[in-house]
């Protein structure tokens, strides 16, 4: 089953300069899939243009629709559809991961008051229910000690604590789609391999499908499958991801895995010291 369609989706800023050009993919229910590129290639804008989350000023243009099948009666298209059909998709179908998890957490509301909204809103849970759901979903990001981390507030937690967090809302109410844009970028290596694992084991056990966008193309190796490659807001090179690291076809895919290559062996050297 199709999941998303995102057909000659084009972004533009007010003075109708192109961010992204023309990107066409598909999201299987369940799949995987990678959106790699450098900072400024457009990565982002086509994640929040997905979820219906364009900044103002920004435009976009073609069609990026959802089908929930059992869910909402008809596919969404999120560039065209009424801020009220994209919340409901937001809530019911798509959730987002970002690098920073504090633009994603309210920093007056405590983690647990956080993670009960889209219970709430989405699950219609409520008291006991409710509570229970919330410690669940905090157990499920292996967060131990559950209850301080429930009754903090965002600036009390580490920087993998609160991407716990953010994960734990978004993967609250059982998405279809995740889609998670540079989730791990802002946290230090440990940290970084912790919440992949993280993410990688959820999404397998929900059986939700995953849009993961990284410049870093070994990051993506390890959580995505089917990539596509973008370069200044164009889609050059897709492919199985194994096939773009040991056989590129385009130059800028090759200057990419060049780049990884020397950060492994800058790496080795370091620790053959
Ligand atoms: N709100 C905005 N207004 C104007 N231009 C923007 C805006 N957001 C992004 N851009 C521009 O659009 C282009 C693509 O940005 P985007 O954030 O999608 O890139 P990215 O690949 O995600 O990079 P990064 O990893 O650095 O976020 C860049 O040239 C950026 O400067």
């Amino acid at each position: 089953m199709t999941l998303l369609v995102v057909s000659g989706l084009t972004v533009r800023d007010q003075a109708g300069t192109v961010l992204v050009e023309d990107v066409s993919f598909t999201v299987e229910a369940g799949e995987r899939i990678g959106l790699i590129g450098e900072s400024g290639s457009g990565k982002s804008l086509t994640a929040l243009a997905v979820a219906g989350l364009l900044p103002p000023g920004i435009t976009a243009t073609g069609t990026a629709l959802i089908d929930g099948v059992d869910i909402i009666a008809a596919p969404v298209d999120m560039i065209s559809a009424s801020e009220k059909a994209r919340t409901g998709v937001r809530g019911k179908i798509v959730s987002t991961v970002f690098q920073e998890p504090l633009t994603a957490l309210d920093p007056l509301m405590t983690a647990g008051r956080q993670i009960a909204v889209p219970l709430r809103r989405f699950r219609g849970l409520r008291g006991s229910a409710l509570r229970a759901a919330v410690g669940a979903a905090l157990d499920e990001v292996r967060l131990t000690d559950t209850d301080r981390i429930a009754g903090s507030y965002p600036h009390q937690l580490s920087g993998g604590q609160r991407q716990r967090v953010a994960i734990a809302m978004a993967l609250a109410c059982r998405p279809r789609l995740l889609i998670a844009d540079e989730p791990t970028t802002a946290l230090d290596v440990t940290v970084q391999a912790e919440i992949l694992d993280l993410l990688d084991s959820l999404v397998a056990a929900h059986g939700s499908a995953l849009l993961f966008i990284t410049h870093d193309l070994p990051v993506a190796a390890r959580v995505a499958r089917h990539t596509h490659v973008l370069r200044s807001g164009r889609i050059v090179e897709s492919g199985p991801i194994a096939e773009l690291i040991t056989a590129p076809v385009h130059e800028y895919t090759r200057t990419l895995v060049a780049a990884a290559r020397r950060f492994d062996a800058a790496l080795e050297g370091l620790t053959r010291d």
